[in-house]
C-alpha cells in the first residue's frame, strides 16, 4: 500500500502541487472549490480536510489546517514532506485597530508570536516574517482587484477566553499590531525553518472593540461583511499563485 502522511492523510501518489492553501476552518476549503478548476476531494481526517484543484495548469492543494500553531505545525511539517514548496493562509482575524472593517483583508508583514508551537522549535529571537516576494505579490495583486486591504504586523496567539484578553489586546494595539489570529506564526516560522515560502491573508470577522462572540457567528452563519472577506481573500490567494506561478515560469 502506498503511504500517506500520518495527520493529514496525503501522500505523494496524490498530488504533485507546490502550492498550498491553507484555511483554519475545514468549511473554507469548500469555499476556495469554487474558484479552482478539476476539483477532486482528497482526504478529511481529523481537522484536515483537503482538496486538490487547478489555476490554469497549476495544481494548488487546499487544505484546513484547525485552530492554533499546533495543528498548523503538523500541517506545515506534513506538506513538507509531499514537496509543497508554498504555503498561504487564508484565515479569520479580530482587528486591533478602528479602521479597520469587517471583511477588509489584513495581509500579514510579520507576526508577534505569542503562540506555544514556534517557541517549541526555536528561540523567539527568530522572526515570524513571510516570503517577502509572496508578500509583494499579494500587496500587488489586492491592488489589481481593488480589495479593501492592510498591510502591517499581527500577533497570532494561543488563547480566547483568558482572564486576560482585553488586556493583552489593548497593549499590542497600542504597539500598532493591526489584527489578531491563531496560527500565523507557527506558519511563518516553521515554514521558514523547513525552507518554504509562506505568507498569511486574513479576513477581519470582529471590529476593534466589537463583540468576538458576535463576529465568530456571522462568520459561521457565512452572513454580510465576512462572507464577502472571505471570498476577497480566497480570490487574492489563488490570483497571486497564478501570478507567482507565471513569474516563476518565465
Ligand atoms: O478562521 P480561521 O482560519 O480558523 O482563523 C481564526 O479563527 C479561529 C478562531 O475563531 C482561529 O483559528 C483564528 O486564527
Ligand atoms: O478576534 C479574533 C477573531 C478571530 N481570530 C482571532 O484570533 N481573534
Amino acid at each position: 500500500m502506498q503511504s500517506v502522511q500520518p495527520h493529514i492523510r496525503i501522500g505523494t501518489h496524490m498530488t504533485q502541487a507546490r502550492y498550498a492553501v491553507l484555511p483554519g476552518d475545514p468549511k473554507r476549503v469548500g469555499a476556495v472549490a469554487h474558484w479552482l478548476d478539476r476539483v477532486e476531494e482528497l482526504t478529511f481526517n481529523r481537522e484536515y480536510r483537503s482538496i486538490r484543484g487547478w489555476i490554469d495548469d497549476v495544481e494548488v492543494i487546499v487544505m484546513s489546517t484547525g485552530m492554533g500553531g499546533a495543528s498548523t505545525g503538523i500541517a506545515v511539517e506534513e506538506l513538507n514532506r509531499l514537496g509543497i514548496t508554498t504555503l498561504i493562509r487564508i484565515g479569520s482575524c479580530g482587528a486591533l485597530q478602528s479602521g479597520i472593517q469587517l471583511g477588509d483583508i489584513v495581509i500579514a508583514a510579520g507576526a508577534v508570536r505569542d503562540d506555544g508551537a514556534s517557541a517549541a522549535y526555536i528561540d523567539k529571537g527568530y522572526p515570524a516574517i513571510p516570503d517577502p516576494e509572496l508578500l509583494c505579490a499579494l500587496m500587488h495583486t489586492a491592488d489589481e482587484l481593488k480589495l479593501p486591504w492592510h498591510c502591517g504586523r499581527i500577533r497570532s496567539h494561543d488563547s480566547f477566553y483568558t482572564d486576560r484578553e482585553e488586556e493583552i489586546d489593548r497593549y499590542w494595539s497600542g504597539k500598532g499590531i493591526l489584527a489578531a489570529d491563531m496560527e500565523t506564526s507557527a506558519l511563518f516560522v516553521i515554514g521558514g525553518l523547513r525552507g518554504m515560502r509562506t505568507a498569511s491573508i486574513l479576513n477581519v470577522v470582529v471590529e476593534h472593540e466589537g463583540d468576538l462572540e458576535q463576529g465568530i457567528n456571522n462568520l459561521v452563519a457565512q452572513e454580510d461583511a465576512c462572507a464577502l472577506g472571505e471570498e476577497r481573500e480566497i480570490r487574492l490567494a489563488l490570483e497571486a499563485i497564478r501570478a507567482d506561478a507565471q513569474r516563476l515560469a518565465r
